[in-house]
């Protein structure tokens, strides 16, 4: 058994389309552990669908390409598995709850067909079990009335109550992984708190892994144990929840908090970063944020590919960035060999001695 459910490393997607090779995800990796809820956050266009689809195993090809890396599912490398295997895992260990619920729902079948599905699909069940069993999960969503509500279709119920539908088929199977990709956008904000808080009590209730994406650290923030940037198709920065708010690194991660509304603020607009996202077809040779940093060293920074440094000795925070020294390269007292520490401990016995 790995520490980790899920293990993406070094993740390479490009798109061949009619004006040239999109470069979407260059390099991604990043890990979920079990019982984890992950955060994956970045603007518009970085890649974060694309990392999340091309783990279920959905991206189409072509256009699709997935031209380098490994996805690891519990120690098994879902890219390298035959489709009846993924079939087997997806929507049954693995499930995803899309950002827009009409597309997950199909419009002439009932709530109660589609709900029993993934349960008809991957277990024995027999129909009135996996009926009791929706009920159930619908229930469990929040939904009142769920024995009536198997029998209605999509359009008869409102956003909110749909979203709560996709969320209820997600989990039906009790999976072990939930992929979410901005659930609530398309919602209001009340009824995006009330999914945030349901995903939440979900999670804890399942206790199941869970990768959740937007583009809004704030509603992020409210259920990650850690988050990943992403930036221009890489992870720019990962750390702890706690650590991406009170120390972010990535000068990009900064600015992503400094864009949070606080409570007590007067400003009901959102600052948005200055400068546009490199384009995909043909990115930039050193860091992608570079045209946009307010902290751009020069030369270094145009230039050299900043790869991805432990800055913490035991802490799993990465970034990057040319600002930071990743700590295998750096040479504090700490970081000596074990013959060296030993030397170092004797020294600073002896120290004492003649004091
Ligand atoms: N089918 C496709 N053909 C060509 N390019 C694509 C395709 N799908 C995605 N891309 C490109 O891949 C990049 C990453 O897209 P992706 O949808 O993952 O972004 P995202 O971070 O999820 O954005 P959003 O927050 O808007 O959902 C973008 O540049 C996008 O244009
Ligand atoms: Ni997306």
């Amino acid at each position: 058994m790995t520490d980790n459910i899920l293990t993406v490393e070094d993740l390479k997607v490009d798109f061949h389309t009619e004006e040239g090779t999109v470069h979407a995800l260059d390099g991604i990796s990043f890990e979920v552990g079990y019982d984890e809820v992950l955060g994956v956050i970045g603007e518009s266009g970085c890649g974060k669908s694309v990392t999340v689809l091309s783990v279920m195993g959905l991206l189409q090809s072509p256009p699709a390409d997935i031209v380098d890396g490994t996805i690891e599912y519990k120690g098994t490398d879902l890219l390298s598995i035959s489709d009846t295997e993924l079939n087997e895992i997806r929507g049954d260990q693995i499930s995803m709850v899309y950002q827009d619920p009409m597309t997950s729902l199909n419009p002439v079948l009932t709530i109660g067909h589609q709900v029993m599905e993934p349960l008809l699909r991957h277990t024995n069940m027999s129909k009135a079990a996996a009926r009791q069993k929706g009920i159930d999960m619908l229930e469990s969503c929040g939904l009142a009335d769920a024995d009536r509500l198997m029998d209605e279709y999509p359009h008869e119920l409102s956003g909110g109550m749909r979203q709560r539908v996709v969320i209820a088929m997600a989990l039906v199977t009790e999976p072990d992984l939930l992929i979410a990709d901005e659930p609530t956008t398309a919602l209001d904000v009340t009824i995006q708190a009330q999914i945030m808080e349901l995903l939440k009590s979900l999670q804890e209730e399942f206790g199941m892994s869970v990768v959740f994406i937007s583009h809004d650290l704030g509603v992020i923030s409210e259920i990650s144990d850690r988050i990943a940037v992403m930036y221009a198709g890489r992870v720019v920065e990962s750390a702890t929840m706690r650590n991406i708010f009170t120390n972010p690194l990535h000068p990009y991660t900064r600015k992503l908090s400094e864009s949070i509304p606080s409570l007590d603020s007067t400003v009901d607009r959102l600052p948005t970063i200055e400068g546009q996202v490199p384009s995909l077809y043909n990115p930039p040779t050193g860091c992608r944020f570079a045209s946009r940093c307010p902290e751009h060293l020069g030369e270094e920074c145009e230039m050299v590919d900043p790869r991805l440094k432990r800055i913490e000795e035991n802490a799993a925070h990465k970034v990057a960035c040319h600002l930071y020294t990743d700590v295998s390269e750096a040479s504090p007292p700490w970081d000596v060999e074990e013959g060296d520490a030993q030397a170092v401990t004797n020294k600073a016995t002896q120290g004492d001695k003649y004091e």
